[in-house]
């Protein structure tokens, strides 16, 4: 699905990203934690086809990204930034049809397939009932969640996150995530998400890219990754493993 092999990117003459070598050949969640400034939404843009100023091979289902056009990357790929502005009064459902553009033709409506898709989304994620409401008028949370909305009705293979949780409260955060999941255990979808919280990647994880200054430093399975010494190596944090009714909880000591 996705093979990158030696994928280097400076920005002003700043090495931003140092020969990444990343294979992504079967259905899963994975996870990308690192510092601030470590490469990971840069690594992220370069994967969506946002950024093309890198050196290396990047393809996305044996293709080479640099030769496929944003529609066809739109098909296959989404993502819910890191952060987004809506400067424009549309209301929750124009935003989240746009999902449903890279399925169509110029001008083409939208058919019973789409709205389909779309009213099942809109009622996984409690937007049905304020589907009218302008969108300038939600709060930080709510909006983020109908970024998350619209790249779901992209129905694509692979979902980028970034941090897509930041702004959700408890409830909204694993309601999202165990959507993704059920779809991920159901064969329909692969997840990479960037996570700050070790916790949070630990539960919803199959495998962990730990990123820092620019390089993956560790990958594998999330248990043999997310250890007190990986995350000593990586953050210069002390941590120490709770064990809690067969779950792993890690806690900065
Ligand atoms: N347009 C730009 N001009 C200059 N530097 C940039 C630009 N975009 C990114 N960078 C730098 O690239 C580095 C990596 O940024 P990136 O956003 O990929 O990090 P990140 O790991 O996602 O960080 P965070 O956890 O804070 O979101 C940072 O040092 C950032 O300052």
């Amino acid at each position: 699905m996705i093979n990158v092999k030696n994928l280097n990117l400076k920005i002003e003459n700043k090495k931003i990203l140092k020969n990444i070598n990343l294979n992504i050949n079967k259905k899963g969640f994975y996870g990308i934690l690192g510092p601030n400034g470590s490469g990971k939404t840069t690594l992220l843009d370069v994967l969506t086809g946002i950024r093309n100023d890198f050196n290396g091979t990047v393809k996305l289902f044996n293709k080479s990204i640099s030769n496929l056009t944003k529609k066809e990357i739109a098909k296959k790929v989404s993502l819910v930034p890191q952060s987004f502005e809506i400067l424009f009064p549309f209301s929750i459902f124009e935003i989240i049809e746009m999902g449903r553009y890279p399925h169509k033709n110029r001008f083409e409506g939208l058919k019973k397939y789409d709205l389909k898709v779309i009213e099942k989304v809109l009622k996984d994620m409690d937007l049905f009932e304020i589907k009218e409401q302008n969108v300038m008028t939600l709060s930080g949370g709510e909006k983020q969640r109908i970024i998350f909305a619209r790249a779901l009705v992209q129905e694509t293979e692979l979902l980028f996150l970034d941090e897509s949780t930041s702004n959700l409260d408890l409830y909204y955060t694993h309601t999202l995530l165990k959507l993704v999941k059920e779809k991920v255990n159901n064969n329909n979808l692969t997840v990479i998400s960037v996570f700050h919280d070790f916790n949070l990647a630990s539960m919803y994880c199959d495998e962990i890219f730990l990123m820092k200054d620019g390089e993956i430093k560790k990958h594998g399975i999330t248990k043999d990754v997310l250890t007190p010494e990986n995350i000593f190596d990586i953050f210069k944090i002390k941590t120490s493993i709770l064990n809690h009714k067969n779950k792993k909880i890690l806690i900065p000591i």
